[in-house]
């Protein structure tokens, strides 16, 4: 780019920062020194057209104008565990210690779609999340948590669509009409059959659910996100960042596909897709990815799906601290390495971030636990001063020169994986690659040779193969007492004994309807929600109509 079209870029720029909101506060280094919003080359630059100014396409160095000036990220906090009233109070000291917004981590049944009282559960209640069967359960845990104006998330997607009716259920009996919702719902069932793995169904009825769903926030909660593309647990469950990058925006396409397919304007649902990125160790190339990601999306959008306006071409994400980093060994390392991880994060223009626990390689984390990890995004916020400028790695040889090496990985997974499909879409090519086992053995591979590398010593990580000797003390760790099990399924047999059980039935007689035909499911499950029908019965009649989903076995 030469010099004079740099020039009129900056005067965009300039035009759009000073018509913008800016947060009330200082920007100058700890010394005193005044420091600009952003910074660009000062004569012509070659790569600029590729790297751009924050707030315009192709959204290299961040979606506003403003970056940070505008507003922080949210400090988003994923915690649950327990009942719905445990939870409830670790909510309310994570808000009142400054945490932005929230994210339930619901517990092992729940994900599955089971009730807390099914023989499949034993064990496993309130362990790994909280434990939510009906409707009442998500109004306790939301109990004096105004639902109209914090955003929550919630990361589920077998059973995600259940939950979310749970959710407008919980809003409607606070009085908050549900249009002014505004949150995400991880529902991201690609990455489930990829790596995590907790599916109801198979591929086929999910997407009508994540279709129907889309299609109903389009048009009644235009701010809600129905979808959290998620790369966390591709990235967790052993792949490279460039794997990470291109299977998730891959999966991205795919719903993009999905919306399209059921006639829906791009510009409309597009902003409802939001995306999930893991912030691991390699600092330089985790910001080289966050960087890339916002621009391949971009790109894509609208040159490939039509997407006109500005927001249905952004790229909005989580991030997650690697928890795949963390070492039970000397475990208070791990704070070090969190603060280290969500630098990257912030530095790659998070939009939204969770620091992990020191002690979360263990167990759920201590409220002690969670708080520190909770002061770490605060103290990256308050006291570093990297909010003060846009991108402030943009330009930095190395850090342009990775953005452009993932970018080229990532379009190359993409063109594998729409050589697997059989019509060119990207959709097929992904549930081609499910079926056959291929995003998981790439992954499995990637996972090898680092595992290998780190046998080996080539690759080494404190306390575990280096300078391992220590005087800590083991940890105390958070443990969720069987009584929690016990409660919970007393208080769902007294709510079944309480209940109109004929309206139960109708409405999940009528909700079986529907599946069975061709409608949108959402009305009819929020009527079973409403007549406090339990998850694992919502899911159960489902299962009744759609089979359920086993892997093909592999070897
Ligand atoms: C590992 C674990 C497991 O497996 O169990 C998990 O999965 S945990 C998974 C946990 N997952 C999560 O917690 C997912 C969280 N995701 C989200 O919160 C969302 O999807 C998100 C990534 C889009 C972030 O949403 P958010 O509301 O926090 O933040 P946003 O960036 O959208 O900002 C809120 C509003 O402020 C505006 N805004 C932001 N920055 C600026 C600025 N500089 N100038 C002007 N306006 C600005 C945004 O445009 C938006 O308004 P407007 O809306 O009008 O544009």
């Amino acid at each position: 780019m030469d010099a004079e079209e740099i020039e009129a870029g900056r005067a965009r720029w300039q035009a759009r920062f000073d018509r913008s909101a800016k947060r009330d506060a200082e920007f100058r280094t700890l010394s005193g020194l005044e420091v600009e919003p952003v910074y660009g080359p000062a004569g012509d630059d070659p790569r600029f057209e590729r790297i751009g100014w924050p707030g315009e396409y192709p959204f290299t160095r961040g979606l506003h104008a403003t970056g940070y000036r505008g507003k922080t990220w949210t400090i988003r906090q994923f915690a649950g565990f327990g009942n719905a009233r445990q939870t409830n109070e670790r909510y309310k000291m994570i808000l009142g210690a400054g945490g932005g917004g929230l994210s339930v981590a619901f517990d092992m049944p729940t994900l599955m779609g089971r009730d807390s009282d099914d023989p499949r559960s034993l064990g496993e209640v309130g362990h790994c999340g909280v434990a939510i069967d009906s409707a009442m359960d998500m109004d306790l845990l939301f109990d004096g948590i105004p639902l109209g104006d914090i955003t929550t998330s919630m990361t589920i997607s077998g059973p995600a669509v259940p939950i979310f009716c749970m959710y407008v259920v919980a809003a409607e009996r606070q009085g908050v009409p549900v249009g002014r919702l505004n949150g995400t719902l991880q529902t991201d069932i690609f990455k489930e059959y990829i790596a995590q793995k907790e599916w109801l169904f198979a591929p086929e009825p999910h997407l009508r659910l994540i279709g129907d769903l889309m299609e109903f926030c389009a048009a009644e909660i235009p701010a809600y996100k129905p979808l959290s593309v998620s790369g966390y647990h591709i990235r967790e469950a052993g792949s490279t960042a460039a794997q990470e990058l291109a299977f998730t925006l891959a999966d991205g396409f795919g719903y993009v596909e999905l919306g399209l397919s059921r006639g829906l304007d791009v510009d409309v649902f597009a902003p409802g897709l939001s995306f999930f990125f893991d912030a691991h160790i390699d600092f330089f190339e985790e910001i080289a990815k966050f960087r890339a990601a916002r621009r391949i999306w971009a790109r894509w959008m609208r040159d490939v799906y039509g997407a006109k306006t500005d927001k249905a071409q952004w790229l909005r994400f989580h991030t997650q601290t690697a928890g795949v980093s963390l070492t039970a060994q000397q475990p208070y390392n791990n704070v070090v390495r969190t603060a280290i991880e969500a630098l990257a994060a912030v530095l790659g223009g998070t939009n939204s971030l969770h620091t992990n626990a020191l002690d979360e390689v263990l167990a759920l984390p201590t409220q002690k636990a969670a708080e520190i990890a909770l002061r770490t995004q605060q103290v990256i916020m308050e006291e570093t001063e990297v909010v003060n400028v846009a991108d402030p790695l943009g330009g930095s040889w190395y850090v342009e020169a990775l953005t452009d090496r993932l970018e080229r990985e990532a379009e190359a997974i993409f063109a594998k994986i729409r050589d697997m499909g059989s019509d060119g879409t990207m959709t097929s090519g992904i549930l081609r690659g499910i079926e056959d086992g291929w995003f998981m053995s790439e992954i499995a591979e990637a996972a090898f040779d680092y595992q290998r590398k780190l046998e080996k010593g080539a690759k080494r990580i404190v306390g575990v193969n280096c300078h391992t000797a220590s005087a800590e003390e083991p940890l105390e760790i958070l443990r969720v007492s069987h009584e929690v099990e016990r409660e919970q399924n007393r208080v769902l047999a007294e709510r079944r004994a309480g209940r109109d059980q004929a309206a139960v039935d109708t409405a999940l007689a009528a909700m079986v309807e529907v599946a069975r035909g061709e409608g949108n499911m959402i009305p009819s499950m929020l009527d079973a929600v409403r007549a406090e029908a339990t998850l694992g019965e919502i899911c159960d009649a489902l299962r009744g109509v759609w089979g359920v989903y086993t892997e093909p076995a592999r070897f």
